[in-house]
């Protein structure tokens, strides 16, 4: 009984001093996503970490459609994760708040919007592929966004998988400076488990679990001593971990030389080793490589392990507007869904001081406060009620009205003016750095496709309206516009993109739509500066009207359109006259007068607005867009079509002259063909119109029996030769 007494109350005294740390230290947080080539095996990884989190008590598996993060029935039937989605789960004290992260080319902009809200990430690789196009870019964008990373080499079950090749890979194809933590235990052909190059311990997952509730959780681990087989080995790598981080670090050097047990890998303190190890991938200088087979359940657990030991704490990354908030509320919105029972719910990560529910907040970009309706914390598709989301953590929060991805939100109108007035005093006192008070926003780019939506019935009319509403909030690469016959125009940034909204409007949302073909999205620009000047006589109501309108249309460097009126001019003498104006040059912009494309890449300047007083504003705006589309005929309009960029690598030459046949047939210009390594596989950089390259990823994996690698990314639009254009014209005829 006293015995019981002492234990329960040693307890309680412990429990006392977590909750107390956690009060004055906060919990300690990882906010991580998952990046990789499609079909490295993202999802399901996660779906492993959270079982052996405890988060679920069935393990899901993507084959069968029954994955926790992926759960829209549009991903469900593709086995793809289209759409990001936060989790957060609690291992060895810390919560991982993970943000899964598509890797479709098509959801680039998901990839780049989860990206800014982390502090670290899993870069998983097949371990049979190594570094596949895809993967190159999302690390591309991880390098621009500065992000510490762990690689992971997974699928290390398969017969073709090869730990140094994947490795090599990763040194050649993406730079990284790789530091091996573990090796690959292969036992009578079988993957099994790793060596922890760290702990010197082998761990071994049995592979004859019956209980599908247990499979992967218990392992065996075994130190390591010199009797066992391979010791050499290990001690090998140990010591490469360790010259690796000597040539880096004086600290680390000054221990592996100096002291009782100087050069001797085996003593080298593993406390020490994972100081450095940690601060290593903070300054990223090293990726710390380890691997696993998540679908045979090896190698999940010690991968969470690293991703608590060496990824970093949200305050340990520096975000230099912080320093105007001090401890008062400065968050951002990164992702807006749909939810069918609580509407749009918004995910924001904050960054300084603390999300109260049933307040309000400021959002700085919409100028305007939004209400809390409730705050939540995260479990994949299922949300739970929370009274307070801390520095670091990420809430979700239901009720905001206007609120939008890339929006910064703040305390009070009156935080953010301080916020500003302090940053107004420092940019005087020095001239450099970033002064910018709010999070640098997402650049959206131009749709490359888009169809028409059309309701079959008028009832159905409002709920499509709304489904769009919805959609263009979730995701702003998503644009819904009424073209001049009144025809709904939607537009995105792939086909895969374009057919999984149209799906979720039928489905998701209900409506009874029929969905037009989907067309490449051309664009006219000026190709000359064009001034143009007019008085025109209007009547209305038997009133005579005089409208002088100036307009100067020039070339810009800027790829977007002009859809702002206050992007049009800075105000003459009478804005509001000059604001009627701006609408009318705005919408003449969405048809261009060659082919009926919006114009961009162009500056606007309103140079004259006169009227008589009382002249109705419609009157002007209508005048405006006759004044622009004159002005745009003198600017010569040339047809513009959207452009990718394409990066084959072929396993073998021998597919080489096929490959580049096709390029041929499809306008592409190849602009280098070199060897990727010393296998003989090649890699192909090449630029194309996306109207050729309809349906090329599948005629690729058909004609090179899946032996090529392809990435394909939008790289922005380039002027249509004359040849091309007549060309164009001539199918849009037979299109019409
Ligand atoms: N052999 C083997 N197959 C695996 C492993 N991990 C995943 N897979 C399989 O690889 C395929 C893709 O796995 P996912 O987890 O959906 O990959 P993903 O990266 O999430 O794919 P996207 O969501 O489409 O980007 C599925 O058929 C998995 O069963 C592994 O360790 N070994």
């Amino acid at each position: 009984m006293t015995f019981i007494k002492t234990v329960s109350s040693r307890l309680c005294r412990q429990f006392r001093k977590v909750v107390w740390n956690r009060r004055k230290y906060g919990t300690e947080i990882r906010n991580i996503g998952i990046m990789a080539h499609i079909d490295a095996g993202k999802t399901t990884t996660t779906e492993r970490m959270l079982f052996y989190s405890g988060y679920i008590k069935k393990m899901g598996d993507i084959d069968s459609g029954n994955t926790v993060m992926d759960y829209l029935p549009s991903e469900i039937e593709r086995g793809i994760t289209v759409q990001s989605a936060a989790i957060s789960f609690h291992w060895n004290e810390a919560q991982i708040n993970l943000i899964d992260t598509p890797g479709h080319v098509d959801f680039t902009i998901e990839v780049e919007r989860s990206l800014r809200v982390l502090d670290g990430a899993v870069a998983i690789f097949d371990a049979s592929r190594g570094v596949e196009a895809q993967s190159r870019t999302v690390w591309m964008q991880a390098d621009n966004h500065n992000i510490p990373r762990l690689a992971f080499i997974n699928k290390m079950d398969k017969t073709e998988a090869s730990f140094t090749n994947s490795v090599d890979s990763l040194k050649r194809r993406l730079k990284a400076n790789t530091l091996i933590l573990q090796l690959p235990v292969i036992q009578d052909c079988q993957y099994i488990g790793v060596v922890d190059l760290i702990t010197m311990e082998r761990m071994e997952w049995d592979m004859n679990v019956v209980n599908p509730n247990q499979h992967g959780r218990k392992y065996n681990k075994h130190k390591l001593t010199r009797t066992d087989e391979g010791w050499g080995n290990m001690v090998a790598a140990r010591t490469s971990i360790i010259e690796q981080l000597s040539d880096i670090y004086d600290e680390v050097a000054l221990l592996w030389l100096d002291g009782e047990n100087a050069g001797n890998a085996e003593k080298f303190p593993t406390v020490e080793l994972k100081k450095w190890i940690r601060q290593g991938t903070l300054d990223q200088t090293i990726v710390p490589v380890l691997c696993g087979s998540s679908f045979k359940n090896i190698g999940i657990q010690p991968l969470l392990d690293a991703v608590v030991d060496y990824l970093p704490r949200p305050e340990q990354i520096q975000h230099s507007f912080l320093q105007y908030y001090n401890d008062t509320l400065s968050a951002m919105a990164f992702k807006v869904l749909h939810d069918k029972r609580l509407g749009s719910i918004i995910f924001v990560r904050v960054y300084s001081g603390h999300l109260r529910s049933g307040g309000t907040i400021y959002n700085v970009n919409k100028q305007s406060e939004e209400k809390i309706g409730r705050l939540m914390s995260v479990y994949a598709d299922e949300y739970k009620d929370t009274k307070q989301i801390e520095a670091g953590n990420i809430a979700v929060i239901s009720g905001f009205q206007n609120t939008v991805t890339g929006d910064t939100l703040v305390e009070s109108k009156e935080a953010f003016e301080a916020a500003v007035n302090k940053a107004n005093v420092l940019h005087r006192q020095q001239d450099d750095g970033n002064h910018s008070v709010v999070l640098a926003a997402v650049k959206i780019p131009e749709p490359v496709f888009f169809c028409s939506v059309e309701v079959y019935s008028p009832t159905q009319e409002k709920a499509l309206r709304h489904a769009l509403d919805v959609l263009c909030r979730e995701d702003p690469s998503v644009r819904a516009t009424i073209d001049d016959g009144g025809s709904i125009m939607l537009s995105g940034m792939g086909e895969l993109h374009m057919e999984i909204i149209s799906e979720r409007i039928k489905t998701e949302f209900k409506v009874d739509a029929y969905f037009g073909p989907i067309q490449v999205a051309y664009r006219e620009c000026p190709s000359v500066q064009a001034t143009h000047k007019a008085a025109y006589k209007r009547t209305i109501l038997d009133s005579n009207y005089e409208i002088e309108i100036g307009i100067q249309i020039s070339p810009s460097a800027e790829a977007g359109t002009v859809t702002d009126p206050s992007q049009v001019l800075k105000p003459l003498y009478n804005p509001e006259l000059c604001h009627s104006a701006a609408l009318g040059v705005v919408q003449a912009f969405q048809q261009g007068n060659l082919l009926g494309y919006p114009v961009m890449s162009a500056t606007v300047q309103l140079l004259a607005v006169r009227a008589k007083r009382g002249c109705p504003p419609g009157l002007v705006t209508a005048t405006a867009i006759k004044c622009t589309r004159e002005a745009l005929d003198k600017a010569a309009c040339d047809l513009l079509e959207p452009v990718m960029n394409i990066e084959i690598t072929t396993r073998g030459e021998n597919l080489l002259q096929n490959i580049l046949g096709d390029l041929a047939k499809r306008q592409a210009k190849v602009h280098n063909i070199e060897s990727s390594d010393n296998e003989g596989n090649m890699k192909i950089v090449a630029e194309a119109p996306v109207s050729e390259m309809k349906g090329y990823a599948s005629r690729l994996r058909s004609s090179t029996s899946g032996n090529a690698d392809l990435s394909l990314q939008i790289s922005g639009y380039q002027v249509v030769s004359e040849e091309r254009k007549h060309h164009l014209k001539n199918l849009m005829r037979n299109f019409g």
